[in-house]
């Protein structure tokens, strides 16, 4: 077992929480090892493909999981970015949200790389986007985002903690506005400026 220090997930006791932590683990264990893995590749692509045959034997019909994946409504288990039950989530870890405001915790590995070294600039706006509407949910009015704004400070680190924070700035009817930043080592490397719109109607689900 060599784990990577980008695995973040906090080890599950159980459950499908901890299968999406081991399918992180092999993402990342892929990217990591890269040609090293060539000569193996056959013998290992036909064990993940015998793993997903399981999986997908055991699955219901996609209609049926679009409608209980919501009950009851919650979206903390699998969305892309908090959702310990989804392998693409990182996770991060939400650590705190006093007055409203959600400051959470990740650590990114070389899945999420953009430039060397450095985390891809569109994994920094999935965060932001999700965290701003995290902040709008606590504080009571929230919508979908109709425009992200990001700045990039400067380069954001692979292999180091990052923090994440998110809070609404204003309500005006149905716009609301949220902010927020991703810092490493105290120094704020990414903010977002986010307008969200509360929809006429509710979107479908
Ligand atoms: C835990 C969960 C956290 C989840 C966080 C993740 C959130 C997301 O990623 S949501 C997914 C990505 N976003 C989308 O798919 C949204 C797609 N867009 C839409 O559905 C619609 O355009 C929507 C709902 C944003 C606005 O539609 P609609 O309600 O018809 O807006 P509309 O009536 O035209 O405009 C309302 C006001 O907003 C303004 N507005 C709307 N869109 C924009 C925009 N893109 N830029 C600037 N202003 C805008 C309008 O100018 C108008 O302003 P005013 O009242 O001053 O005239």
């Amino acid at each position: 077992m060599n784990p990577s220090p980008a695995v973040t997930a906090p080890v599950q006791q159980g459950g499908v929480q901890d299968v999406a932590a081991a399918a992180r683990r092999v993402v990342d264990a892929i990217v990591r090892a890269g040609d090293a893995i060539a000569a193996q590749s056959g013998d290992l692509a036909t064990a993940l493909h015998g793993v997903a045959d399981r999986i997908d034997l055991a699955a219901p019909p996609l209609a049926e999981r679009m409608t209980t994946m919501w009950l009851p409504v919650d979206s903390r288990l699998h969305n892309p970015v908090n959702g310990l039950e989804n392998p693409l989530a990182p996770p991060l870890e939400i650590t705190e949200g006093a007055d409203g405001d959600v400051a959470g915790s990740v650590t990114l590995g070389l899945p999420y790389q953009g430039p060397p070294g450095h985390v891809h600039g569109g994994i920094s706006a999935l965060l932001l986007d999700h965290v701003l509407g995290l902040a709008n949910i606590r504080a009571g009015n929230s919508g979908m985002t109709a425009r992200l704004a990001l700045t990039y400070h400067r380069p954001l680190p692979l292999f180091e903690e990052l923090s994440v924070t998110g809070r609404q700035a204003s309500v005006d009817g149905r716009k609301i506005h949220a902010t927020g930043t991703i810092s490493a080592d105290g120094h704020v490397a990414v903010s977002a400026e986010g307008l969200f719109v509360r929809p006429r109607a509710e979107p479908g689900r």
